[in-house]
């Protein structure tokens, strides 16, 4: 589902590269956390995934496509196979929770009948049944996260990014979460989770892929947050 080729990312000239010959390949319904210090190449990866940022060598395939070759009017329809979900939530804060989420279909033209019986059948699988007219800062923290796993979901991604998604949640609210995002990989999304949240990784026991400095230094199966080689 994601392949990476020997891929090196320098973002300016001189520096030391972000991402360093990093090999690796995520099957399609794979769950995979991303470890590893602050600048170590996390987001990085998750921003070549989309198309955001290019590498500098190597080469990158996303759901059967080589993105070295992929036309940018392509991008946007690769974008639509992923889903992205961030540690601030990233909602828009004058819009209801339903228009939120319905937001992520009518950018893409989705017709209205299937708005809106996609839509509460997504809030009801993210727990939030009932609270379709909140606004944002109605919400809590983590429902506010669970309303932006719905609408990086509505679409079924084929691929859902997660870039420190309990970053701001405490931990018993954090645990929900993980169970959404698991929920989501159950169905078939390949989840692929940057995080430096040691309880949660060492809790989930999925595989675990640690950068450092750029280099891609451990790839674990059921493995836990500290590096144990
Ligand atoms: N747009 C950019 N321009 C220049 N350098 C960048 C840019 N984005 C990231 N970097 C550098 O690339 C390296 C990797 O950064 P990246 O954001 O991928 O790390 P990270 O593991 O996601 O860190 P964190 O856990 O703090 O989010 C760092 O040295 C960072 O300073």
């Amino acid at each position: 589902m994601i392949r990476f080729e020997d891929v090196t990312k320098v973002y300016a000239r001189g520096a030391r590269p972000a991402l360093d010959r990093v090999d690796l390949e995520v099957e399609r319904g794979e769950f995979v956390f991303l470890v590893g210090a602050s600048g170590s190449g996390k987001s990085t990866f998750l921003r070549l995934v989309l198309r955001e940022e290019r590498p500098t060598a190597g080469r990158i395939f996303v759901a059967g496509r080589d993105l070295s070759t992929l036309s940018t009017w392509k991008v946007p329809h690769l974008r639509r196979q992923i889903g992205t979900v961030f540690q601030d939530f990233r909602l828009l804060p004058t819009k209801t929770v339903f228009e939120n989420v319905a937001f992520a279909l009518q950018v893409i033209g989705k017709p209205r009948h299937h708005i809106l019986t996609t839509v509460p059948d997504t809030l009801e699988l993210v727990g939030l049944g009932g609270k379709e007219k909140r606004l944002p800062h109605e919400l809590s923290g983590g429902e506010q996260q669970r309303v932006a796993i719905a609408r990086a979901f509505v679409n079924r991604p084929s691929i859902l990014l997660a870039d420190e998604p309990t970053g701001n949640l405490d931990p018993t609210t954090s645990v929900g979460i993980m169970r959404l995002l698991d929920r989501i990989n159950r169905t078939g999304t390949t989840v692929v989770m940057a995080t430096h949240d040691d309880e949660i990784v060492d809790q989930m026991r999925k595989r675990v892929i640690e950068l450092d400095s750029g280099q891609l230094v451990r790839d674990q199966s059921r493995g836990v947050y500290g590096s144990d080689r």
